[in-house]
């Protein structure tokens, strides 16, 4: 079993039947929906799931877990994502497959919200991941400006076919930082710049993060309560 399994495996053993649960994006998340569609099959699993992206859509109804459509939803009971980052107080850099927005979404109406990473992603501090943020396309020139301000190389990210965009119609700027020495406070400065649709960083939003290692061990990370 390989690393993201493992950490995806033991993150569905925590769902239990009647929950909706949210579905992350990426190829951590993918183990998760894969194990939550055999535990249906196997052990009869009775859940309901909304998708942070139409590849997690697309890919829970291939193997046949019940969407529900986000219209008819006042709560989520709980979401299972990767991340690209993860430091020591549980702040996450996410947005690689550039999913951020409607995984943010989702996390922040989760009752709880699980990550879950291979030993890879933990990081003393954030900032060696470019962190994605999710820009309008209208003037995205300007916007690319401002965020340089900040202290960053930003570029937008490329596709095969051109500009990468996101489910939502928009763009990525990939922006590196280096060392983010305030997660927090570089949170509000992105999303303070008009064009600037959401960012990458989440911050104090995991209920635990469930970290893989090649050993084939598993550690449970959770917030230190102040
Ligand atoms: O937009 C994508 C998401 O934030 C992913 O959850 C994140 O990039 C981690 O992806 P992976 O599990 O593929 O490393």
């Amino acid at each position: 079993m390989n690393v993201k399994q493992l950490a995806a495996e033991k993150a569905v053993q925590l769902v239990q039947d009647g929950m909706l649960i949210g579905l992350g994006t990426g190829t951590t998340a993918y183990w998760a929906i894969l194990k939550l569609a055999q535990r249906m099959k196997l052990e009869g699993l009775d859940i309901k799931a909304v998708a942070s992206s139409k590849q997690s859509e697309d890919l829970a109804a291939e193997y046949g877990i019940p969407l529900v459509p986000l219209a008819e939803i006042t709560a989520i009971d709980l979401t299972i994502d990767g991340a690209d980052e993860v430091d020591g107080e549980l702040h996450l850099i996410k947005g690689g497959g550039g999913a951020l927005l409607r995984e943010k979404i989702l996390a922040a109406h989760s009752k709880t919200f699980i990550v879950i990473v291979d030993e890879s992603k933990k990081v003393s501090q954030l900032g060696h991941f470019p962190l994605p943020v999710e820009v309008v396309p209208f003037a995205s020139n300007l916007t690319l400006q401002k965020l340089r301000e900040l202290g960053c190389t930003a570029e937008l990210r490329a596709s095969a076919d051109g500009i990468f965009v996101t489910d939502n119609g928009n763009y990525i700027a990939d922006c590196r930082f280096g060392k983010i020495a305030s997660p927090s406070e570089l949170h509000e400065q992105l999303n303070a710049i008009p064009g600037v649709v959401e960012n990458g960083l989440f911050i104090s939003m995991a209920s635990q993060v469930i970290v893989g290692f090649n050993t084939g061990e598993t550690e449970i990370l959770a917030p230190v309560k102040r």
